[in-house]
């Protein structure tokens, strides 16, 4: 079903085999109808009674759950054991109780990262990735081939799919879910709306209805943004700010996934805790944003862009190096106290959280990229423009002092260190992937 299996979907095709002359004859042609039909009958009957005798002997009377396959068959095949091992613990170094994680968007940039340190300090983690084509699923499929060489397994699948989601709760307990699947980009809401509808609206629902009844319920941290704060001027953003003005589609669908996760957490006792990442950048990452292709650009002695504000000042974003983020993930995996409900229902209040993850630095665009020609040590070729009507807004900036109480969180890594690593990966990937 999935990337690594190989097995084709569709059957090959067949030539038809000539027929012989003789073989027209009407008289030739009845014979053969004769004898045909007495091969047919004791053929068919002796298939029949095998396809009998196959269902007398493989299926045991409670095979059956819920219309769907139980574990005990499934035992033992190669799916499964793949799933398994994957989420296989080891003692942690830190003393730690091993953590059983479910990661969504494992093949996208914040959740490879997230899937790695997990898996690097002990944890058991089985990773999902729907693999589909907004950016270059070339890289995602590199991040998969990634993490194998570390032992996690990245199933190919969609958030959507309840049957897949289920499956995966049967064949493993997860204790927590990292959910990062999600249509990420402020301004790809413009082209296609639906897609962060199906995946930040219903595909984050269908992900809560699987793990409400999830037995036992796994606690979930899951990626919100800073894109909800839209239009506010007040500075730094703190959660206690109002969201109720998003500037993009996208910044409205994460807000409501805010929306959806108090709910969950009000009638089913799950334990939820939001992030809200602040333009997470690095090594790995996403092509789609401005830091990735202005290198690419840069490189090609393409013409980049660089938005102003109506004051004439550069657009500006509190970028937050990955290692940072991926250290807030699993803080707040730590510090996640278990689910209360069993069998769908609630019983007893959950946890409820939301944190901004920035680096409370924000850097505007035009030195991001006087930065990357430091690094690049080529001079980039710049128009200025007004900020556009889509989605973006001017600047963000996040408050970060209910994180550092409550999860320890404390970005180290300024715009210049981070994007030096960025590049160095960025030149070693893609000259790699040339020779290759
Ligand atoms: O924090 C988030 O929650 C979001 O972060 C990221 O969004 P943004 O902060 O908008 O990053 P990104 O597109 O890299 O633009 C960076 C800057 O370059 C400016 N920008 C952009 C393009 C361009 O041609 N010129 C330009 O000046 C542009 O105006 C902006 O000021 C994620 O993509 C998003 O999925 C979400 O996670």
């Amino acid at each position: 079903m999935s990337l690594i299996d190989t097995t084709p979907s569709t059957p090959g095709k067949f030539k038809s085999e000539k027929c012989t002359p003789y073989s027209a004859h009407p008289f030739y042609r009845n014979l053969r109808f004769q004898s045909s039909l007495l091969k047919l009958t004791v053929w068919s009957s002796s298939f029949l009674g095998l396809i009998l005798l196959f269902f007398l002997i493989s299926s045991p009377p409670s095979s059956h759950h819920h219309g769907r396959r139980s574990t005990e068959i499934d035992v033992g095949t190669k799916w499964e054991t793949k799933v398994r091992t994957s989420a296989e613990t080891r003692a942690r170094a830190d003393g730690g109780k091993p953590l059983r994680v479910l990661v969504t968007g494992a093949a996208g940039f914040v959740g490879t990262h997230v899937a790695l340190a997990l898996k690097l300090r002990g944890d058991g983690v089985v990773g999902l990735d729907s693999f589909n084509h907004y950016y270059d699923p070339e890289l995602k499929i590199a991040r998969q081939k990634f993490l194998a060489n570390a032992g996690v397994c990245v199933i190919e699948g969609d958030i959507n799919d309840e049957k897949l989601l289920k499956r995966l709760f049967d064949v493993v307990h997860f204790t927590h879910v990292v959910h990062l699947a999600a249509q990420a980009g402020v301004r790809y809401a413009m082209e296609n709306p639906g897609s962060y509808v199906k995946s930040n609206v219903a595909g984050f629902v269908n992900l809560l209805e699987v793990c409400k009844s999830a037995d036992p319920q796994p606690a979930i941290v899951w990626a919100s943004s800073s894109s909800v704060y839209g239009t506010n001027t007040k500075v730094p953003f703190s959660e206690k700010d109002r969201t109720d003005h998003p500037a993009s589609l996208y910044a409205a669908t994460k807000k409501a996934g805010e929306a959806i996760a108090h709910t969950y957490n009000h009638i089913y006792g799950l334990s939820i805790t939001g992030l809200r990442f602040f333009t997470v950048y690095g090594p790995w990452g996403r092509p789609d944003m401005a830091y990735f292709f202005f290198t690419k650009d840069i490189l090609k002695g393409k013409e980049i862009t660089i938005y102003e504000t109506s004051r004439g000042e550069s657009v500006a974003r509190d970028f937050t190096y990955i290692d940072d983020v991926v250290k807030g993930c699993l803080a707040a995996l730590d510090t996640a106290n278990k689910s209360t409900g069993s069998g769908g229902k609630k019983r007893g209040p959950a946890q409820l959280r939301i944190f901004n993850l920035g680096n409370t630095k924000p850097v505007p665009v035009s030195r991001l990229v006087s930065i990357l020609e430091e690094h690049l040590k080529v001079n980039a070729r710049k128009k200025v423009l007004p900020l556009p009507s889509n989605g973006d807004v001017e600047f963000t900036h996040a408050n970060i002092s209910l994180a550092q109480t409550e999860l320890g969180y404390r970005p180290t890594i300024d715009l210049e260190t981070g994007m030096k690593q960025f590049v160095w990966w960025y030149l070693n990937y893609y000259d790699r992937s040339r020779k290759n």
